[in-house]
């Protein structure tokens, strides 16, 4: 079903606003405008409903593993969140990571960006990927599939790589630990990605999945005035991938590169491998020019 912001928001019951402007302005990405009015009006709602699927589904755990005669903990629940690249993906993840570890019954909450499941730059140019990246192609996706299988599992400890947007690549030796949270989200602009044929597909994993939308020239503007923020902020880092293009190159360049970037390799892979996945979420989140969701669609079975 359908809703408008409106409708959307109606649905958020008594759930209590407990974010402050400053702690929101932490969990914002780059050039994102997330206010607490979307918090209030679009997350609470999203987050009472994530409470009520977690406890359906630990229900359902809980009687299957009383017909089989085990007694162990519940596996985590596994919450995907596609879209685009500088869609905002990132700051709805973390919104939920944090909103979601309000509820007592489910504090712990892991956030897993499938960044650090891409191959090293060394291995994409060795591949002649390296215009690639985002791309099916360029994640180890056997490793991915089996992190999400061993989480689902209930595997104890978990070791995965850390991807650095500042140096562009795998960061060597560095691991971001999982501890068999309550609840995983996993953020990605290609997780909902179907299987290949005769494998699992990590949104086989899914309990529940979202979608973050908006129309392709919108997100091209948005991609644009990030790297320009980018520009005067986090490629000045002489650390920064980027470093030339904030200390080199002039704005106009900076602006034609960003947008043969997005031209050649975003806007590629939105359209041909991220899109076409959008039916297979739970709920999209439509976002309009501004940024600000405009409408939400659920999937009620
Ligand atoms: N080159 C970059 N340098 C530093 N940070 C970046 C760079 N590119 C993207 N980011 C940051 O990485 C995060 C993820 O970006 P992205 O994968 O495009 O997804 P989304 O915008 O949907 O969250 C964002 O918070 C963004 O601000
Ligand atoms: C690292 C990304 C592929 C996003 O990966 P994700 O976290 O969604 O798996 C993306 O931010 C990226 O770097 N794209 C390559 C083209 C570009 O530089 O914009």
């Amino acid at each position: 079903m359908e809703l408008d912001r409106q409708a959307w928001a109606a649905l958020r019951d008594s759930t209590p606003l407990s974010l402050t402007e400053a702690e929101l302005e932490d969990l914002r990405g780059t050039t994102d405008p997330t206010s607490l009015d979307d918090v209030r009006d679009i997350y609470l709602p999203l987050s009472r409903l994530l409470n009520l699927y977690v406890k359906a589904t630990r229900q359902r755990h809980a009687a299957v593993r009383g017909f089989l005669g085990e007694d162990d903990r519940p596996a985590p629940f596994i919450i995907g969140v596609a879209g685009s690249v500088a869609v905002g993906k990132s700051t709805t993840a973390r919104l939920l990571r944090t909103l979601l570890a309000q509820w007592p019954d489910h504090p712990n909450v892991e956030l897993v960006s499938t960044d650090n499941f891409l191959y090293p730059n060394a291995v994409l140019k060795d591949r002649e990927i390296m215009n690639r990246k985002g791309f099916p192609e360029s994640y180890d996706r056997r490793a991915l599939v089996r992190f999400v299988s061993e989480a689902k599992a209930g595997a104890p400890r978990m070791d995965i790589p850390v991807y650095s947007h500042l140096a562009y690549d795998i960061v060597p030796g560095a691991v971001q630990t999982v501890h068999r949270p309550d609840i995983l989200v996993l953020e990605g602009i290609n997780v909902l990605q179907p299987p290949l044929p005769g494998r699992l597909a990590v949104a086989d994993f899914f309990d529940f999945s979202i979608y973050v939308d908006a129309r392709v020239e919108h997100i091209r503007s948005w991609y644009l005035d990030r790297f320009l923020e980018l520009r005067r902020t986090a490629f000045s880092d002489p650390r920064s991938y980027f470093h030339a293009i904030a200390t080199t190159v002039e704005e106009e360049r900076a602006k034609e590169f960003a947008l043969n970037t997005w031209r050649t390799v975003n806007e590629v892979n939105l359209v041909e491998n991220i899109l076409p996945t959008r039916g297979r979420a739970t709920l999209v989140l439509y976002k309009g020019e501004d940024h600000r969701i405009r409408r939400v669609r659920l999937r009620k079975t």
